[in-house]
């Protein structure tokens, strides 16, 4: 049989209904041939056109992930939020507090999904003298870009833009540090392209904000938000996700005495002189150890 299939990437999905771009980068709305039940937003696709009233097209198949971003729901369970995430933007601010514990949880999360980690200081404009919080300083070291923003000035958002068009990225961060500012001011026109996809996808005109959507970035690259990416909060942890989430530890854990060492009490541990001998952060050994008594 003549193969009209085509590739596709999901914009956003409503239910059955799947709103997938084109590689000429049109949308255009499609149905689910077979029950494609973990087809979710970002998901490379092969799609046939289909010229019935029902919809434009057909996804007949979702192509292997790099990567697969799931969230805890309010049940405990886990819900998958999108595929294939380039990048994990780590928002945090002066206010509130900074949590640098979460902002290492975030960091584990990404380096197991696996995906770049940048991290967001945000309402720069708070702090005129630019004091940053100490714990900030552990994680340019480490190879994490940190950049300071202000969505209210506009400061650092040529510079964020910059980094997010280098792939996929997602942002996620603590209550009211300014996520939903963010994506205003990354994508001022938001509300008429949600208007402008609800219209499309089927979803009776409503002008839903609560499904996971990729948009293109003017800059390039692209970001993929929701309120449920958006409150994306890293899980249960195992000892392995753990020292592969933590880096310095990682590298230093190969001269520990045991190979199965998880760097707390055991005697010989690379990890644990390196902590006393400022080798690597205290405070980042200690964060992992109040990880590690959870996991
Ligand atoms: N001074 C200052 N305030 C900001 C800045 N960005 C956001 N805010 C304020 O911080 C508060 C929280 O911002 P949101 O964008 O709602 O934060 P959020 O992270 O989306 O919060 P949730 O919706 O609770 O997850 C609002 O009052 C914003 O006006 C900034 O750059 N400077
Ligand atoms: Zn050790």
């Amino acid at each position: 049989m003549f193969n009209h299939s085509r590739q596709g990437r999901i914009v956003r999905r409503f239910g059955a209904r799947l709103l997938v771009e084109d590689e000429a980068g049109a949308v255009v709305a499609c149905v689910t041939r077979r029950r494609l039940d973990d087809a979710v937003c970002n998901d490379a696709v092969l799609w046939e056109p289909q010229g019935d009233a029902s919809a434009d097209g057909v996804v007949t198949e979702v192509l292997p992930r790099t990567n697969l971003l799931e969230r805890v729901d309010s049940r405990g369970q886990p819900k998958r939020v999108a595929a294939n995430i380039d990048q994990l933007v780590i928002v945090c601010g002066v206010e509130p507090e900074l949590n640098a514990g979460l902002i290492d949880q975030y960091l584990v999360a990404a380096e197991n999904l696996p995906a770049r980690a940048i991290i967001v200081y945000n309402k720069i404009d708070l702090l005129p003298d630019l004091q940053l919080p100490a714990a900030l300083g552990d994680y340019p070291p480490l190879g994490y870009p940190l950049l300071l923003v202000s969505t209210k000035t506009g400061f650092g958002m040529d510079l964020l833009l910059l980094e997010l068009s280098k792939g996929t990225s997602v942002l996620v961060g603590q209550s009211g540090v300014g996520k939903s500012s963010l994506v205003k001011t990354l994508l001022p026109d938001l509300d008429i392209r949600i208007g402008a996809l609800s219209t499309m996808g089927g979803e009776g005109g409503r002008h839903t904000t609560s499904h996971t959507t990729r948009y293109a970035l003017p800059g390039g690259g692209h970001l993929i938000d929701s309120p449920g990416v958006r409150d994306f909060a890293p899980g249960a942890l195992s000892v392995a996700q753990l020292t592969r989430g933590f880096v310095e530890i990682g590298q230093i854990s190969s001269e520990c005495r045991f190979h199965n060492c998880t760097h707390r009490i055991e005697p010989g541990c690379a990890v644990m002189q390196a902590a006393v001998a400022d080798g690597i952060s205290q405070r980042r050994y200690e964060s992992y150890l109040s990880l590690l008594t959870s996991a």
